[in-house]
């Protein structure tokens, strides 16, 4: 009889949560009360003030055509603060003058982490972190050890692509090039992050993997909760049960590492292959480490927290990559040839760091994909956290979020001329042309400019100003190791030997996020005698 009761007592609950649910689902679709800015609403019937039902069918809009609001809005407002009407209401989108006002806001009015925890719902998710020690290392150490880390990264892409690439010579091997290419780019990242500890202990590699995964699932699903039901609704949602676990698998396999570690460190590292502390991010959090920063459970967490930074928002780059060029094959040879050439010019005939440099016509295909497909449509979000005046006078209210339509500024003509045509070698011939007339001597800052990892007015897909991505010049190098390694090594083109870009496999746009597309197939064979 208890156990009926109790049997009962259970299904009740689960039946009137499946019913709150559906109710608040469509509850809390409406977004929160704003206060706004004197700045215009694109995309409705009167951009002072929209009637109701077209305010609310364009936000709407924006869960899938996000990029075509975002464009209207920009061609429409250029040059002054606008706002794109948004599931969560209405974001206010900034020109770059307020961008250079803001960046060096304080933090804790201008909350980069804030975007962030909303985006994924950090409170459920886990995703985001207030801790600085990441992206402190991301930016000193990572970049400053950058020569040192590109042997280990070179040699795991060939141990990762025999795994997860491994087409013969003989045939055309069909593959799902999203799924191979993130599973690639999550072993390079874990060689970099911790050593071949990390990078072949599947368990670990998995972790960070499904981690992203299961947090942007997560965030998905809880978002259909109003605020007050979501604790409840959390403990129904099976993503968010998976985060648990994925948190468990880092306590798991990055404690053991830390302790052994600090027994080395003791030992004054005699009995390591090198004699010396590993060169890898998880060691430069320990010595970087402060105050409860030390915890090794902490830093096992932060380096999964990094995982979701690092290796979905690399991983897309390739598969990117690889959908223009078997769009445009006539391009292959010349980047094979690039790439001979820079070979031939390092005493070793290995791509180092200055070798990669060389790389110029594949940075610029890099940065013309990214151009076409960046992985989100508006970057440098923040949340402003109190009432904020600007120099002119314009006044941003509280809780308002701002950001860059990035994707839009990549496609305004006054920028980029002849913006719609994928250009893959634009940038090479504006850097040659620029040093055909000495625009670059002495001026390395204009060439950087046109560089893949550069963050400008005119290309923030790394964002901008002091959150600006500090992982950019690592991923730009992988990015780049990975392409030289599929050039050399495989020929690869669409099912059919269909080219032309009006083949190519379209980019998922889900709100400001735009994926690659994770059904495309590509076919793989092996170059013969590699
Ligand atoms: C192509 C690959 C990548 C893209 C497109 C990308 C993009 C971004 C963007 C848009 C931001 C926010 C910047 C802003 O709002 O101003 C960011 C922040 C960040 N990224 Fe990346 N990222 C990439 C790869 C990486 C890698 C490989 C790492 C680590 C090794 C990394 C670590 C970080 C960290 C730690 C932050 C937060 C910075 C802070 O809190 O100040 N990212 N990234």
């Amino acid at each position: 009889m208890e156990q009926w009761v109790q049997a009962s007592y259970t299904w009740i609950a689960v039946v009137a949560s499946i019913l709150l649910g559906s109710v608040f689902t469509a509850w809390s679709a409406i977004p929160k009360r704003q206060a706004y800015a004197d700045a215009p609403i694109a995309c409705v019937d009167d951009p002072k003030r929209p009637s109701k039902g077209v305010l609310q069918k364009a936000r709407e809009s924006f869960r899938t055509d996000a990029i075509g609001m975002l464009q209207e809005g920009y061609r429409q407002y250029k040059g002054q603060p606008w706002y794109v009407p948004s599931p969560l209401g209405e974001r206010l989108m900034i020109p770059s003058k307020y961008v250079e006002e803001l960046k060096n806001a304080p933090v804790d009015e201008v909350d980069f982490v804030a975007t962030f925890f909303e985006m994924f719902e950090g409170r459920y998710t886990t995703m985001g972190s207030r801790s600085t020690l990441h992206p402190r290392v991301a930016k000193h150490e990572l970049n400053q050890n950058m020569a040192m880390i590109l042997d280990p990264v070179m040699e795991e892409i060939k141990d990762a692509f025999d795994v997860h690439l491994p087409a013969t010579d003989a045939d055309w091997t069909p593959v799902h090039v999203h799924d191979a290419v993130v599973n690639i780019v999550a072993r390079v990242s874990s060689r970099m992050f911790g050593g071949t500890d990390l990078s072949t202990n599947k368990e670990w590699v998995d972790a960070t993997i499904n981690f992203a995964l299961d947090g942007f699932i997560g965030a998905q699903a809880i978002k259909k909760y109003p605020h007050f039901v979501r604790p409840l609704a959390a403990k129904f949602i099976p993503a968010l049960t998976k985060i648990k676990e994925h948190h468990a698998t880092a306590q798991r396999v990055i404690v053991p590492i830390l302790r052994e570690r600090e027994k080395a460190a003791k030992s004054g590292w005699s009995n390591s292959d090198t004699g010396k502390p590993p060169a890898d991010f998880l060691q430069w959090m320990v010595d970087a480490a402060v105050g409860e920063e030390t915890e090794k459970s902490f830093i096992a967490q932060i380096q999964l927290k990094l995982s979701f930074a690092a290796i979905h928002t690399s991983a897309a780059a390739p598969a990117q990559l690889l959908y223009d060029l078997c769009c445009l094959p006539q391009y292959i040879q010349e980047l094979r040839s690039e790439i001979s050439d820079a070979r031939n010019s390092s005493s070793t005939g290995d791509l180092d760091k200055r070798a990669l440099l060389k790389l110029e016509k594949l940075d610029s295909l890099m940065k013309e994909t990214q151009r076409f497909n960046p992985l989100l449509l508006i970057t440098f979000e923040r949340i402003i956290t109190k009432n904020y005046t600007l120099s002119d006078g314009f006044r941003i209210p509280a809780n308002t979020q701002i950001g860059v339509p990035t994707q839009a500024i990549s496609m305004d003509p006054e920028i980029y001329p002849n913006p719609e045509k994928f250009d893959p070698l634009r940038f090479y011939k504006i850097k040659q042309a620029m040093e055909a007339e000495g625009k670059l001597k002495n001026n390395a800052a204009a060439a950087g400019k046109l560089a893949f990892a550069s963050s400008n007015h005119e290309s923030m897909a790394f964002g901008y100003g002091r959150h600006a991505c500090p992982g950019r010049w690592f991923a730009g190098n992988e990015i780049k190791m990975i392409m030289v390694y599929l050039l050399e090594n495989y020929d690869f083109r669409l099912p059919g030997a269909k080219t032309g870009l009006e083949n190519r496999p379209p980019s998922l746009c889900y709100e400001t996020q735009y994926l690659p597309n994770p059904e495309a197939v590509i076919e793989f064979r092996r170059r013969k005698g590699n």
